[in-house]
């Protein structure tokens, strides 16, 4: 195991009594890193989360923190999760909810009130600190969730879905607070099916597909790795196309998306591109209603490589 590695996830394997969902799933992840779990419901990421936090026991591998077993409670008591419900109380405030969790967390009386000082402002809460958790929006609510988890300050903090029906501002602080929080030398573990915060905050991004991570790396290299300099053509229609057009779309090396006039594909960056395609289109009686070239990004690989599109 390398120096610097907080978590070191080796060949695991786990079924559910119905089937088998981690089919020998590996993975590392360093003090200070953020590494962003991608892939499409029913993946398995819950699964390896509770894998990671000792809740389900492998059938076969290994998951070691800082060297040793996740499954002794000792070195579980170093992981922070930040699950997908709120599990905070809403009839009292941030402090107070912050002093209860710090006492579950086994934060010693005497230090209660410095550990909590201490996660109001990780978190930015402490302007909210004193009103009722009922009366925050739902980033700040969030935000007491994952102070709620730094308490005993873990080496590892694993979020899931940690964005998911929060608005855009929230979303920046979220992300703030997790930059803060690598920074610091936490590792940060998350999944996420956006992917547009996936790329924004993470360090590496890993695919879990049938199992395994289908790949995992930089953001920019995955990029470049699969995509090298081609672009990403976007063409929307103003009908859905006939046979025989969708056709030629096709051998255009475009596939249709979400809607039937919306129409993808990638074109290499010395194809004279966009313009000349628009004029054939119309020779072949299809109306332009918009078309674009687009540099590819983490939803163009994770089309890619799973075939869907991720739904945030
Ligand atoms: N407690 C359970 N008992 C039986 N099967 C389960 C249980 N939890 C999950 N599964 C199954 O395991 C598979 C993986 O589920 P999991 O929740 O880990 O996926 P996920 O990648 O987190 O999905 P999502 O992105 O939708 O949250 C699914 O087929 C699911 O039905």
């Amino acid at each position: 195991m390398e120096a610097g590695t907080v978590l070191a996830v080796d060949d695991v394997h786990f079924s559910w009594p119905e089937r088998p969902v981690l089919r020998g799933l590996s993975m590392q992840l360093a003090e200070g890193e953020l590494y962003a779990l991608l892939g499409p419901n029913g993946a398995g990421k819950t699964t390896l989360i509770k894998a990671i936090c000792g809740r389900i026991r492998p059938g076969k591998g290994r998951i070691r923190l800082d060297g040793e077993e996740t499954a002794s409670s000792a070195v579980r008591q170093r992981i922070g999760l930040v699950p997908q419900e709120l599990a905070i109380y809403t009839h009292l405030t941030p402090r107070e909810n912050l002093q209860v969790f710090a006492r579950l967390a086994g934060v010693a009386r005497r230090d209660v009130g410095e550990a909590v000082t201490r996660v109001l402002q990780a978190a930015m809460l402490q302007e909210r600190a004193d009103d009722l958790v009922r009366t925050l929006s739902g980033g700040y609510q969030r935000r007491v969730n994952i102070a709620a988890a730094i308490l005993h300050r873990p080496r590892l903090l694993i979020l899931d879905e940690p964005t998911v029906g929060v608005d855009v501002d929230a979303r920046g602080s979220i992300h703030q607070v997790l930059h803060n929080l690598r920074a610091g030398g936490m590792a940060v573990l998350l999944t996420t099916h956006d992917l547009e915060q996936a790329e924004a905050l993470s360090d590496r991004v890993g695919f879990l597909l049938d199992g395994r991570l289908a790949d995992q790396g930089t953001p920019q290299q995955l990029l470049q790795q699969y995509f090298g300099d081609a672009r990403e053509l976007v063409l929307v229609l103003r009908q859905t196309p006939d046979t025989a057009q969708a056709e030629w779309l096709r051998e255009q090396g475009l596939t249709p998306a979400r809607a039937a006039s919306i129409w993808a594909g990638l074109q290499p960056a010395d194809r004279g591109g966009a313009e000349h395609l628009s004029g054939r289109l119309q020779a072949r009686g299809m109306e332009v209603r918009e078309l674009r070239l687009r540099q590819p990004d983490l939803n163009s690989l994770f089309l890619k490589l799973t075939g869907q599109e991720a739904t945030p």
